[in-house]
């Protein structure tokens, strides 16, 4: 550390030096198109304060979150965090106390009981962690498949000789042996593989899974992971899957961390290719989340490294921003 460090912002020059600068600015910002306009889930600011006898506990405190159309990404974050509350929101199944969330243009917290059944019938599908939560036990796995295009009275068959959409399904998740046996007679990973069939078959736009390698060996979690990948890439559904599972979590492009009910890291991963040795590799970078009011978290093993606490120095560069200790 340097004893340099007078001003908040010694490297960049930030002034605004004409009036039609600071209007051509304020312009700019007037034609920024919406927050997550382009996104297929959009969050912003998202709040859910649950009050138990009394006892308020704010589950979400202003989480953002934009997932992009086609995107497989995983969510995760300590027990208590949050994940599961987001995700019942964006299930149709709960309502967030205060914020936005939209999913592929539905307002999820104006819509009506009416709005609200038919998108949870069309927009969304979601894969539990309790196996015996997504399956009905006395239907064979074809007929699981097929009640909610019944309930969304679509005949059972695909096009003109072309098989039922249940068995088109159950073959791409490699389930098609299991068509006629009822969830006991299967084993827990097939049922969960079912599970993301009938998640599916209504075709919706996003796929939301809490959780679903939890009662599984590691083995059967890969192929329930390879599952969400083909739905993923055969059929282009955007999926969330939320995990404890590291290695789930290391196969995505994308990892949110969720921390005390916001957004706080953030991982991306893509493959490098060595032009010399022709070998490839994932590269994966954290970073940490900017919310829309300027708020950082910083990793607590960062700031604990460097004694950080209470208050930061800033100083603006031309291309990063350094944060220092308080030194004063
Ligand atoms: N229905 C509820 N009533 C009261 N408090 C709740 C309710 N649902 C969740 N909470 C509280 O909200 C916080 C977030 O819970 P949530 O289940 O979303 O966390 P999570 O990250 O999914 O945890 P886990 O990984 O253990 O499932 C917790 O403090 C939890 O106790």
């Amino acid at each position: 550390m340097t004893g340099t460090k007078e001003g908040a912002s010694s490297g960049a020059d930030t002034t605004v030096r004409t009036l039609s600068e600071l209007e051509e600015r304020a312009a700019a910002r007037r034609d920024r198109p919406a927050y997550g306009h382009d996104a297929l889930i959009a969050c912003d600011r998202l709040v859910r304060i649950f009050t138990t006898d009394g006892v308020e506990v704010q589950a979400l405190q202003g989480l953002d979150l934009l997932v992009t159309e086609g995107e497989l990404m995983a969510l995760v974050g300590a027990s208590g965090s949050g994940k599961s509350t987001l995700m019942n929101i964006l299930a149709g199944l709960d309502v967030p106390t205060a914020g936005q969330a939209k999913v592929a243009g539905r307002d999820l917290l104006s819509m009506d009981a009416k709005a609200r059944l038919d998108y949870r019938r069309e927009v969304v599908g979601f894969v539990w962690q309790q196996t015996a939560r997504n399956l009905l036990p006395y239907l064979t796995a074809a007929q699981n498949v097929s009640l909610p295009l019944q309930l969304r009275g679509r005949r059972r068959g695909g096009a003109k000789g072309k098989p039922p959409r249940a068995d088109e399904l159950l073959t791409l998740l490699g389930v098609a042996h299991c068509r006629d046996r009822r969830p006991h007679q299967i084993s827990g990973g097939e049922q969960q593989r079912v599970a993301i069939a009938v998640a599916l078959a209504n075709n919706p736009s996003v796929l939301l899974a809490d959780e679903p390698t939890g009662e599984l060996d590691s083995t059967t979690a890969e192929q329930i992971f390879a599952a969400f990948r083909t739905a993923n890439e055969e059929l282009g559904t955007t999926i969330v899957i939320v995990t404890h599972d590291q290695t789930v979590a290391n196969e995505v492009r994308r990892t949110v961390a969720i921390r005390d009910g916001r957004t706080s890291t953030e991982v991306l991963r893509r493959t490098h290719l060595d032009e010399q040795t022709g070998e490839e590799s994932v590269i994966s970078r954290e970073y940490a989340m900017l919310d829309r009011a300027g708020r950082l978290q910083l990793p607590a093993e960062y700031t604990e490294a460097l004694g950080m606490e209470r208050r930061v120095l800033l100083e603006l560069e031309q291309d990063h921003i350094q944060v220092w200790p308080d030194g004063a």
